[in-house]
């Protein structure tokens, strides 16, 4: 595991209730000031490590990523140099060309897979099959309560406190929410991966002051059909940003052998 934040600990109660041998935490790496907090929070039921020469060296099968984009940036190469399948849910470093093209051309040499789970959102798995018979169009909108938006590229676009109805703050392609805000819109290079790219995929991203969780919609059309879906996802109690969902999800792909995952490499 890289990171112990929200997500990861969550994912993390998972394996520990339903593991049952079949899937085993070997390793946790966080930063260094996090190392004792880590220790505490493990009880000693898997090492914290502070080096990722050092958690490699434990030989994982498979390294989750939960700790964002600027973290898989570091780590994502190393990972899959040494060997390992990756998981990760910063999907919007992809967004970054030059990465992912490195990171796609090293995990088919090293013959390791770069799966990414669907995470906050639903409808995944139809837009990657329909994908195949040619998409027309694919719209994505998210929309969060203003506290999920604070400390984000979002307070400079819209004055947050004084909203008293929703805002749409952001109108752009996944390239651009998911590199601008990557805390908060990696659902959207998730739905560019499935789907029909960064580039083509259009968004919006709205604050609503009335907004009880985060509500995403994803609207797709092609030769297969029309498909509109939302979920409305509440929000993790100790992170307002981050779906819950995103914690089940990254624990199916971890027991499920990448069965509702998308795979970039
Ligand atoms: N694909 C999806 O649907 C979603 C993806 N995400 C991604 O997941 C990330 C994590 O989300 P949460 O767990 O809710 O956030 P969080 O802020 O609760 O946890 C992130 C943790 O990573 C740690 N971290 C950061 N850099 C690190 C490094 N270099 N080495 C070790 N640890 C490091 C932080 O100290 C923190 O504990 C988000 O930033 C976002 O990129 C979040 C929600 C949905
Ligand atoms: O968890 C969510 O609602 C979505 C999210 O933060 C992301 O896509 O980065």
């Amino acid at each position: 595991m890289i990171g112990l934040g929200n997500i990861a600990r969550s994912m993390i109660e998972l394996c520990w209730r339903e593991g049952g041998g079949r899937v085993a935490l070997v390793g946790v790496l966080v930063r260094a000031p996090r190392a004792a907090e880590a220790e505490a929070w493990l009880g000693g039921r898997a090492p914290v490590t502070t080096s990722v020469p050092d958690l490699l060296a434990v030989r994982p099968d498979i390294v989750a990523e939960c700790a964002g984009h600027a973290a898989l940036k570091v780590f994502g190469e190393p990972v899959l140099e040494a060997g390992c399948d990756l998981v990760t849910l910063a999907s919007g470093a992809f967004s970054d060309r030059a990465f992912e093209a490195r990171m796609r051309a090293l995990s088919r040499e090293r013959g390791r897979r770069i799966l990414v789970p669907s995470g906050a959102i639903v409808g995944i798995d139809g837009l990657a099959a329909a994908r195949h018979g040619g998409l027309t169009r694919v719209v994505y909108s998210g929309t969060k309560p203003v506290n999920a938006w604070r400390g984000t590229a979002a307070e400079t676009a819209v004055d947050l406190d004084g909203l008293t109805e929703p805002a749409t703050f952001f109108e752009g392609s996944a390239r651009e929410a998911s590199s601008r805000y990557p805390m908060n819109a990696n659902v959207t290079a998730t739905v560019a991966l499935a789907g029909i790219g960064f580039d083509e995929t259009r968004v919006r991203l709205i604050a609503d002051p009335a907004a009880r969780g985060n509500l995403h919609a994803l609207d797709y059309e092609g030769a297969f059909g029309h498909a509109r879906i939302e979920i409305q996802g509440r929000p993790s109690p100790t992170n307002p940003k981050t779906s819950m969902l995103t914690a089940f999800s990254l624990w199916r792909t971890l027991i499920d052998e990448a069965g509702a995952a998308i795979r970039v490499g």
